[in-house]
């Protein structure tokens, strides 16, 4: 464990003792997330070179006295992490996507928690058509194909046409919208699944997922990760989604049945796929690097360099409204 301000001058570490405690859970670096003036207002904490029961075995006093988290998506906080920190009674997620917080707990013990809201839909949007276009029309097996000197593109096989194509969208929220909103632009037909239809928008809805992926040539998955929607992409839903088919997730690895789908790809029962994000990252299945009919991105549909300045000034307004006794910018609950 590391005191963010371990190297300031004994003044201001006395200063400190009257700002609020913020433990920083996420990779090495992630307290960068907090420039002034918002890092001033707060005692960050960091722990990232020790597990966080560790840190809480060592500095049992930082611990208890913990009064909110500065979290990264892919940072676990589980009942017993939160046990961990009695007085904790603010979670910042820089993430959309919650999965990783138990909001179960939070709500429980009247522990509040914000995330980013919308903030990164756009570029997540972006990102899934990018996808689609690059699967469907074979850029990077093309590119690929050229750095071997092949320079016949038909040496890879016939690409598609994205015009036109028919595009099943599994979850409908923001970033379902601006996927749609895009692909319009692009001539497909869009219809879509997801919890309740949407009684303000034109496109047809399918209550079952088999159903949307019979009567579609691409699958975008958008929804969140929940019991309900954990490989929710299994066998059926490819088969049914037929030969030509692609699956695009931007949404949770753990969306698809990874297996059943590295399985689908090799036999050919589905086109290709593109992927943002892995059953169990941050490891990525190394079959699939072998797999000339898949493109993969590194989780990384929310790391423009616009959309990471203004997550940082976000998680700094959450905290400061939080502690100011106001309400919170972008609340998850
Ligand atoms: O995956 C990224 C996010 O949830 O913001």
């Amino acid at each position: 464990m590391e005191d963010q301000n371990q190297c300031k001058t004994s003044d201001q570490q006395l200063q400190n003792l009257n700002l609020p405690k913020v433990l920083l859970h996420g990779p090495p670096g992630f307290s960068s997330v907090l420039q002034p003036p918002y890092s001033e207002k707060f005692h960050l904490l960091n722990h990232s070179s020790l597990p966080l029961h560790q840190f809480a075995a060592t500095h049992p006093h930082h611990c208890a006295t913990v009064a909110a988290v500065l979290c990264d998506g892919g940072y676990p906080l589980t009942v017993d992490m939160l046990s961990l920190l009695p007085s904790l009674r603010l979670v910042v997620t820089a993430s959309a996507g919650t999965d990783h917080v138990d909001l179960d707990e939070c709500r429980r013990r009247g522990i509040q928690v914000a995330g980013a809201g919308n903030l990164f839909s756009e570029d997540v949007a972006d990102l899934a058509v990018a996808l689609l276009i690059d699967v469907v029309m074979k850029i990077s097996a093309a590119d690929r194909s050229l750095r071997k000197r092949h320079v016949d593109s038909r040496a890879i096989t016939y690409a598609s046409k994205v015009t036109g194509k028919r595009v099943g969208i599994v979850g409908l929220g923001r970033i379902g919208l601006e996927v749609a909103h895009r692909l319009e632009a692009l001539n497909c037909k869009v219809s879509y699944n997801s919890r309740k239809q949407k009684p303000f928008v034109p496109y047809p809805f399918y209550s079952n997922v088999v159903d949307l992926a019979t009567n579609t040539n691409v699958l975008v998955l958008c929804c969140a990760l929940n019991d309900q929607t954990r490989h929710i992409i299994n066998r059926e839903v490819m088969v049914a989604l037929g030969k030509g088919g692609v699956i695009v997730n931007v949404g949770r690895g753990a969306l698809i049945h990874e297996k059943e789908l590295l399985k689908c790809l090799m036999e050919g029962e589905i086109e290709g796929a593109g992927l943002d994000v892995f059953e169990n990252e941050p490891l990525v299945d190394e079959h699939f690097f072998s797999l000339d009919n898949v493109v993969l991105s590194p989780h990384a549909g929310f790391s423009t360099l616009e959309s990471y300045v203004a997550i940082c000034q976000l998680l700094g307004r959450n905290l400061e409204a939080f502690f100011s006794d106001n309400p919170l910018i972008t609340p998850v609950i």
